[in-house]
């Protein structure tokens, strides 16, 4: 086995496929046949339709779900801005919206130390916009973030995000991610995709605190990436992505209009929190079919593909998905991972080239080491970040440089344990105060740390014997 794939325990169960037509019912029946809305939905159900896309997108763009629950969503008082929305967003409390979400644009390298484990936060309370492009009013652009949990969102909660999809990458602490449409178990080396506006809560697992790192794609969706003469397999495969089966809490509360609201929903509506307390779980979708769904993905069972002859390629070969931009093969975020693999490149530099990209990227790790950075303390290390801005020259540091250069170029297994990924963006990216300053994580001397001694090798101009 190349790499570990996990078990699926019993508690969870999955459909599989990516941007297929899926659908579950939890009580038999459920499902209406044939029509989406009839004049009495079975079982006494609501019917309401969730679309992520606009009703007349075309076909292969085109995506909604019909959800069957016990209540329809819109029975909810007024949301109200959430009383103290976590300084966690992107500012203190008090900061005005245009200053919490400022985003300051640096052409230097920036990189992180280990973002701390919090513990009084839950997954949203704990979620911290580090850098981003656009703007989720305009759906245009994208945020990046890192979340820090040491609790699970409160069991008469939930979540949704107004200002896009939200691709989460855990690095330390699992996440049981109760969905409308389900569940998903989402381990470190793992991933979820949750659609905007649908509605979630996250809960620790074994009370075991979680870290990790988000994108939220403020326009478009996640899209499987080309293939071209790879072939019709490779990369991630559609079939393993892992959609939730329905499943639902029957709580519905009093039906007196003055009876108890016990449960409260937060949003992320252009980056501010607001929340609403109502009287029925928003779990009650009893059964669903669409293709707008929440789905998860092993990155164990991601299909590496490399040289087997010279050089070193592009990174877009790790590409697990794309969000493209109008533009095609410019995406607004690609998400790569750089997993265990075999370099075997005949009179090669190995490690990555020295490079200046029109794309930003921003690069995290989920575990082990990255082949062209040291790790310990001051380095790349899992937990921490990188930001290489768009044009701002990097590639490995001084020693990895040294060590590659002068390396035997025997067939070599690198990155045993290990995987890195990247956030990559057409966009130039902004980095908050959040980010900058309060996180206190920027290391001070990274570029210095990394490329302050490079080396000259110029042999002025001899020729070399071959
Ligand atoms: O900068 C990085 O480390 C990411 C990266 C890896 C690679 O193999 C080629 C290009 C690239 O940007
Ligand atoms: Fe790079």
């Amino acid at each position: 086995m190349p790499v570990t794939q996990f078990e699926i325990p019993e508690k969870y169960q999955y459909q599989n496929g990516f941007d297929s037509y899926l659908e579950s019912e939890a009580a038999p029946g459920a499902l209406p046949i044939g029509h989406n809305s009839p004049q009495k939905p079975p079982l006494g159900l609501y019917a309401e339709k969730l679309s992520g896309t606009a009703f007349t997108a075309p076909r292969h763009e085109n995506k909604q779900t019909w959800l069957y629950r016990i209540l329809p969503s819109c029975a909810h008082p007024p949301f109200v801005a959430a009383e103290s929305p976590s300084e966690s967003l992107v500012g203190k409390d008090e900061t005005p919206l245009e200053k919490k979400n400022k985003l300051h644009y640096i052409p230097n390298q920036l990189r992180w130390d280990p973002f701390d484990h919090e513990s009084g936060t839950d997954f949203v309370s704990g979620l911290h916009l580090v850098a981003g492009a656009g703007d989720p009013t305009l759906k245009q652009g994208l945020g990046m973030y890192i979340y820090a949990a040491g609790k699970s969102m409160d069991q008469k909660s939930a979540f949704y995000s107004a200002d896009g999809d939200l691709l989460v990458v855990p690095q330390e602490g699992a996440l049981d991610i109760k969905t409308e449409f389900g569940c998903l178990l989402v381990r470190p080396m793992e991933i979820a995709v949750i659609p905007r506006g649908v509605k979630y809560r996250v809960s620790l697992v074994d009370g075991r605190p979680a870290r990790g790192y988000a994108l939220e794609l403020y326009q478009g969706h996640f899209v499987l990436p080309e293939l071209g003469p790879i072939g019709s397999n490779g990369l991630a495969n559609a079939r393993d992505f892992q959609a939730p089966v329905a499943a639902f809490e029957e709580d519905h509360g009093s039906t007196a209009f003055d009876g108890p609201n016990t449960y409260t929903v937060r949003t992320k509506f252009n980056n501010s929190l607001f929340e609403t307390q109502q009287k029925h779980s928003p779990f009650d979708v009893v059964a669903w079919h669409g293709n707008y769904y929440p789905f998860k993905y092993d990155l164990g069972r991601f299909n590496t593909i490399g040289s087997i002859s010279f050089d070193h390629p592009d990174p877009s070969i790790f590409t697990v998905l794309s969000a493209p931009s109008d533009h095609v093969g410019t995406a607004i975020a690609d998400f790569v991972i750089f997993p265990p693999r075999w370099l075997v490149g005949e009179d090669t530099f190995r490690p990555p080239w020295y490079h200046r990209n029109t794309m930003s990227e921003f690069m995290g790790l989920i575990q082990g080491g990255y082949d062209a950075k040291k790790g310990g303390k001051g380095g790349f290390v899992p937990g921490g970040a990188s930001l290489h801005n768009v044009m701002s020259g990097h590639g490995p540091d001084m020693d990895s440089y040294e060590g590659a250069r002068n390396a035997e170029l025997k067939p070599l297994k690198v990155g045993e344990g290990s995987c890195a990924f990247m956030f990559e963006s057409c966009l130039m990216v902004g980095v908050t105060d959040w980010g900058l300053e309060t996180c206190q994580k920027v290391q001070g001397s990274y570029s210095e740390h990394s490329w302050g001694g490079v080396k000259v090798h110029w042999n002025g101009g001899k020729k070399e014997e071959k």
